[in-house]
């Protein structure tokens, strides 16, 4: 069987309206990963994990959980996974322990399955309090404690972190974290923040306009953003520090007072600044330029 826990093969789709949604979208998910499933707003994120639920009727292309067709076995493999697509709905008027009692009646899970989800999402304390007193954050890791009541392998998780405040973010990436970290589960989680996912996935799928641009380990994309780190330099003269660089070290860009060259290493960095002070150049700021995931991102998804 396949590692992947999840993969889509040349999934096309497109609404009613005509426009293509998504273009030959090849996901692969592997086993034990956080994927941070990556996009702009309107890239195609919340319609790509609806079709992997079964949500919205495939068009082309294929679904796989589990190593088993979407379409063939849909319901044994929702058995094995827990969602949060859009707006949790929950029982305003009812405490969050009522909430989860509601669900685990229909999943016919164990009772004392409700104190331990309530743990899991640091919810003990507040589990008597009606459900409309909580905080947006609270009322997010209450629909994650439903959605982890059958104890599934997979969670599916469309931009958890929207919409919340600094603290609440904090708390639902701790609480991603720690699902696959302590108990093994699989997570996919759309997001439109790259630093966010940055902070926690083990593998990075980025979508623009309804196509994979990047799929990988973050580390890869780590190595391809410093591959495309510049070192700043802002001198007396541009045109004199340009000659002086010329056939020594690429310069990439020339901004007013400052030049851009391609990084290599803190060496060649050294170097560079020696060269330019022995040829009577005055160097006033030398740095990195902050290309951070945010940068390549903007890169990537406008190419
Ligand atoms: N029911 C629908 N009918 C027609 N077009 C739709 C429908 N739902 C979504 N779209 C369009 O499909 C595209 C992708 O939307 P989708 O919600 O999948 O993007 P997203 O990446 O999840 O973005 P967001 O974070 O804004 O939800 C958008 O252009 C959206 O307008």
């Amino acid at each position: 069987m396949s590692n992947y826990i999840i993969e889509t093969q040349r999934l096309d789709f497109l609404f009613r309206s005509g426009q293509p949604i998504l273009q030959q979208l090849s996901l692969q998910v592997p086993k034990g990963s956080i994927y941070g499933f990556l996009g702009p707003n309107g890239a195609g994120k919340t319609t790509t994990l609806r079709l992997i639920l079964g949500l919205l009727r495939k068009q082309e292309g294929s679904i796989t959980l589990f190593g088993k067709e979407l379409a063939q076995q849909r319901i044994e493999i929702l058995r094995r996974l827990g969602s949060l697509i859009e707006q949790p709905s929950l029982y305003l008027h009812l405490t969050g322990r009522q909430n989860l009692e509601m669900f685990r009646l229909s999943y016919q899970c164990p009772k004392k399955r409700i104190d331990e989800v309530l743990e899991m999402v640091r919810l003990t304390d507040a589990a008597n309090k009606k459900a409309k007193a909580y905080s947006l954050g609270m009322k997010q890791r209450l629909s994650i404690a439903i959605a982890l009541l059958h104890d599934p392998e997979l969670l599916i998780l469309d931009e958890p972190t929207n919409g919340l405040d600094p603290s609440g973010i904090i708390e639902t990436r701790e609480l991603i974290k720690m699902l696959n970290r302590e108990q093994g589960k699989t997570i996919l989680v759309s997001s439109h923040m790259l630093a966010e996912v940055e902070k926690m996935a083990t593998h990075v799928g980025i979508i623009n306009k309804g196509k994979l641009l990047f799929q990988g380990p973050l580390q890869d994309l780590q190595r391809l953003k410093s591959k495309q780190s510049a070192i700043e330099i802002e001198v007396n003269d541009t045109a004199k520090a340009q000659k002086v660089l010329n056939g020594h070290f690429p310069v990439k860009e020339v901004n007013g007072t400052k030049l851009l060259v391609h990084f290599e290493s803190r060496e060649k960095v050294a170097l560079l600044n020696r060269t330019l002070i022995e040829q009577g150049v005055e160097v006033y700021h030398l740095g990195l330029t902050q290309n951070d995931l945010e940068n390549l991102f903007i890169q990537i998804t406008s190419e």
